[in-house]
């Protein structure tokens, strides 16, 4: 099954997965601790603007509680923004993926994003026909197509005695799904936050 690109969130664990049909040359880097997906450099070019984006970022809300934001476009940035002002998880993802609305492409593909506290997680996506917020207490899945409103998803990583962020990415990169790309995972303790990629899709491709 293809499902596109997909998050995955649990309280203090979630990862994000690239998978793609039109766009396979791209990888994760890390630039200044913001995790960004964009071509690899034999990649063909593209105007397309939907392929390079941030997608995991660490932030401090303004009690110094550390929370980690993931998704599949620009609106990955608003919502950071909104949680460092002090909205509430729920409110800092429902204002940037309604003003900015589902992707203006040939699929009216789905924003989907979440966001990670140490105790916490929230997932949330806008389609053409609607907005879901949610706080969720156990692994909870959404994609860009098929599996576009949150399901529980079996997530390794989540039960892990140690959360580790890389093994979230490398978990997500690995699960049966098509296409697979690339991924960012981030884990978030007492502590703080730590994120991770896996760009190594040819050791887990499935298809
Ligand atoms: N976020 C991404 O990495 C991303 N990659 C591709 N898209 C959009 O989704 C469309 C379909 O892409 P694909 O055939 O790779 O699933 C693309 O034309 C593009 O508009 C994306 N937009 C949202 O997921």
């Amino acid at each position: 099954m293809y499902v596109g690109r997909f998050v995955v969130v649990a309280p203090g664990i979630g990862a994000y997965r690239v998978s793609s049909r039109s766009f396979p040359n791209r990888r994760v880097t890390d630039r200044d601790g913001t995790l960004t997906v964009g071509p690899t450099p034999d990649a063909p070019e593209t105007d397309n603007p939907y392929v390079s984006y941030n997608c995991a970022r660490a932030v401090r809300t303004p009690t110094d509680e550390p929370l980690a934001v993931v998704g599949n476009g620009s609106h990955v940035d608003p919502i950071a923004e909104k949680l460092e002002l002090g909205y509430p998880a729920r409110d800092a993802l429902a204002t940037p993926l309604l003003a900015l609305d589902f992707e203006k492409d040939d699929y009216d593909t789905p924003r989907i994003a979440g966001v990670v506290g140490s105790e916490t997680a929230t997932i949330g996506v806008v389609r053409r026909d609607g907005l879901v917020i949610e706080a969720v207490e156990e692994p909870t899945i959404v994609a860009t197509y098929e599996t576009d409103s949150p399901e529980p998803y079996e997530f390794a990583a989540a039960d892990a005695e140690t959360p580790d962020a890389a093994a979230a990415a490398t978990e997500v990169l690995g699960a049966d799904f098509e296409h697979p790309v690339c991924a960012a995972g981030a884990t978030v303790d007492g502590d703080g936050v730590t994120l991770a990629f896996d760009n190594d899709a040819e050791s887990v491709a499935h298809d």
